[in-house]
């Protein structure tokens, strides 16, 4: 049987820790893993291999079959896990374009709702798995990435307009990769649930350069979440995902799943001056879809223009 070829676009927090997972664990006679990575990730992974700092992984190191630092270059593959910032994802997406066949399989790691859609605009063609993701791993130095606390999770669903495709070598991979994952028939409620916790606690989190401990319990910034979660789901029950409707008590509770001085990526980013940022991921998004479905966004409204004034953006 041909071996299936898995590429892991993107080795920061996401990419490094689950793609480390996907690389310790491969079954060699069933699969090979080439790894993208671009300037100095790139270098460094050439010269040392990844390196992941994990309670779960005594060997901190590992390296893919391949490396490669341009999409193009690599062979056609079976499965591309995603994982980059949405302000690289259309860039990537361009660029698998003339890589992939119709039977490649794509699963963005990343945040943000409307993930999936966005692929589908520019590749109509591929299976897209929509999928969420729990992780706190961070890129400590590049081809370095620490993660901590609790062990990262993947909640994957069903590509809706191409329900019949078999997906059995994929779950199998995670598993024999001993990833922690949940498979559904439709993920759209665990994508906005995990929408509504780190739209609003990375925002606020952003805004005041605290943890996600300090966003969810330091009692103005716990009002200011709180609000923000609200106007998410008055968006989520206007476009009838079916959030439960203690969702702002659950996600709040949620932060206590990680250490409390857990960061957010917006805050890490936003902090560090990076134009580059997933504002427009959460807060243009919530903007967006709130005017479209003519609903008021006062606080999300509010906490955008004072991120954009601390990153001095018009
Ligand atoms: N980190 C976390 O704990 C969590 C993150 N997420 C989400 O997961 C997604 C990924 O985040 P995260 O891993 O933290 O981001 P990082 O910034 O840590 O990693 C993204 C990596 O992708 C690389 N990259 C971007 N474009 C390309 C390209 N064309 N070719 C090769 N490499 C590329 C970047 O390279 P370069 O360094 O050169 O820019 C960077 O190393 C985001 O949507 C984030 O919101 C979700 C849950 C938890
Ligand atoms: C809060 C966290 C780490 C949770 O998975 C996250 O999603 C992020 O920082 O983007």
């Amino acid at each position: 049987m041909k071996k299936k070829h898995i590429a892991i676009i993107g080795l920061g927090g996401v990419g490094g820790y689950f793609g480390f997972k996907i690389c310790q664990n491969k079954l060699s006679e069933k699969h090979t893993v080439s790894f993208v990575a671009r300037g100095e990730t790139y270098r460094k992974l050439q010269a040392d291999g990844l390196t992941l700092l994990s309670e779960e992984h005594p060997n901190h190191r590992t390296q893919a079959d391949a490396l490669f630092q341009n999409i193009v270059e690599m062979p056609r593959p079976d499965l591309v896990l995603i994982c980059v910032k949405e302000y690289d994802l259309e860039n990537v997406c361009q660029q698998l374009k003339s890589v992939i066949s119709e039977d490649t399989i794509i699963l963005p790691m990343m945040n943000g709702a409307d993930i999936h859609e966005r692929i589908r605009l520019v590749l109509p063609e591929q299976t897209i798995l929509p999928s969420c993701i729990y992780v706190a791993s961070h890129i400590k130095s590049k081809g370095v990435v620490e993660h901590k606390g609790k062990s990262g999770k993947l909640i994957l669903g069903r590509d809706q307009e191409h329900s019949k495709r078999q997906l059995d070598w994929v779950l199998e991979l995670l598993e024999n990769s001993k990833i922690n994952y949940e498979f559904k028939d439709n993920s759209l409620v665990d994508i906005w649930e995990k929408f509504i916790f780190i739209a609003s606690v990375g925002l606020v989190s952003a805004k005041y350069n605290s943890s996600i401990g300090e966003a969810c319990n330091n009692p103005q910034q716990k009002d200011e979440t709180k609000r923000i979660m609200q106007e998410i789901k008055e968006i989520a029950d206007k476009k009838e995902i079916g959030l439960a409707t203690d969702i702002v008590d659950q996600t709040l509770a949620k932060s206590s799943a990680f250490p409390y001085d857990t960061p957010t990526s917006i805050q890490l980013d936003i902090n560090a001056g990076k134009k580059h940022n997933e504002l427009e991921l959460f807060a243009g998004a919530i903007i967006k879809y709130a005017t479209a479905l003519q609903l008021a966004t006062p606080y999300t409204q509010q906490i955008y223009q004072e991120l954009k004034a601390k990153l001095n953006v018009a």
